[in-house]
């Protein structure tokens, strides 16, 4: 059956639900557009503020109608007000209690950046895997709903994750555990998940995920300041962010942005990689630093992080990446690879 056809199914089945004050969910206006992936069928209900715990029992009886048409695929419905959709957080109000830290797993390390492209997805990985061979056990989560590639930069091609009992099972590349949102999208679409609906995505990837037990785990954030990261902010100990950023960059706001973001969070802040630092001459070996050098250490300073280190552009790192070989996978000890393991020393040091 086409996912849109399940959709509307779906949604028509939801008449069956009954909500306070009567009538039903089908017909509810604030029920928003019904997302069919392979792996997921998930909406939000936008309830009037203080109606939130009233509507508990009719998303339970949701997720039961849901779960019978859903061909075994994992339901996600979550209830929304207009007060949840605002970032409390960010007119200066405490930082909410009651954060948690994921079964299994020792220590989370988040990759951000201000905005997209400036390699985020590419160093993440490549420094999972140079904390892989610093000897740590390491799982990587995608959490770029916006443009999830670390399937892609790892070789992963099987989409599915889901196990009978529920659990998404992490795949496995070059030592180590990964999942991705991307698992729970269909490849191609826009993505029109809602922030609520991100949230709990991935509250539920990381949560439900049989992920052993790990040393630490990567999360590859989208760019910028979103849903997402006040999200995972608000409900998981996060034990520290690398923001990566450009040399062209560096002058702009937006790190400064997603910098002040994790400070009003009181999420710690590991430090700052330049990526696409220099360039290095593919014919000759030779470096050329083409946007100058020193600007990142200085930016580093005037923000008042630590500074982890410089990524060089070459070719090969955007070739290999490209193509699932990741170079500190593929060439553990080569230059390229040596730029990212220089950081995870770093970074392991700091650890301990
Ligand atoms: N150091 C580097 N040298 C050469 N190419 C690089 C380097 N780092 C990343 N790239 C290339 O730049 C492109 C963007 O990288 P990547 O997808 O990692 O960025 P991103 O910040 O995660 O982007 P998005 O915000 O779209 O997720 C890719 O083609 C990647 O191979």
């Amino acid at each position: 059956m086409a996912d849109t056809e399940l959709a509307a199914r779906i949604k028509a089945a939801l008449n069956a639900v009954e909500i306070p004050g009567g009538g039903d969910l089908a017909s509810f206006s604030g029920l928003s557009e019904i997302i069919v992936t392979p792996s997921a069928v998930a909406f939000a209900v936008g309830v009037p503020q203080g109606m939130e715990a009233a509507f508990g029992p009719a998303r339970e009886a949701a997720i039961e109608v849901v779960k019978t048409l859903s061909g075994g695929r994992k339901v996600m419905v979550s209830i929304t007000s207009e007060k949840q959709a605002g970032p409390k957080f960010s007119h200066g109000s405490p930082q909410p209690q009651g954060k948690t830290r994921v079964k299994g797993v020792r220590r989370i390390i988040a990759v951000g950046s201000g905005k997209g492209g400036v390699g985020k997805s590419t160093t993440s990985v490549n420094l999972a895997l140079s904390l892989a061979a610093e000897g740590l056990k390491v799982g990587m989560l995608d959490a770029d709903l916006y443009g999830p590639s670390v399937p892609k930069l790892l070789g992963i091609e099987d989409r599915t994750a889901l196990r009978d009992d529920g659990i998404f099972q992490p795949h496995e590349a070059f030592g180590l555990k990964v999942m991705s949102i991307g698992a729970m999208l269909v490849p191609g679409q826009a993505v029109v998940w809602r922030g609520p609906m991100a949230t709990s995505g991935l509250r539920q990837l990381l949560r439900e995920t049989d992920w052993g037990d790990l040393d630490v785990l990567v999360i590859d954030l989208p760019p910028g300041t979103g849903d997402i990261h006040i999200g995972l902010f608000q409900q998981t100990i996060v034990d520290g962010v690398v923001i990566v950023s450009t040399p062209q960059d560096l002058a702009l706001i937006d790190a400064q942005k997603a910098i002040d973001m994790l400070r009003r969070m009181s999420v710690p802040i590991l430090g700052l990689i330049e990526n696409m630092s220099y360039f290095i001459a593919p014919d000759t070996g030779n470096r050329y630093d083409i946007f100058g050098t020193g600007g990142a250490e200085k930016a580093a300073e005037r923000l008042d992080i630590p500074f982890l280190g410089a990524i060089p552009l070459v070719m090969s790192i955007r070739e290999n990446s490209d193509a699932g070989a990741p170079p500190v996978a593929t060439d553990p000890q080569g230059a390229e690879a040596s730029a990212y393991r220089v950081i995870a020393q770093r970074l392991v040091a700091g650890m301990r």
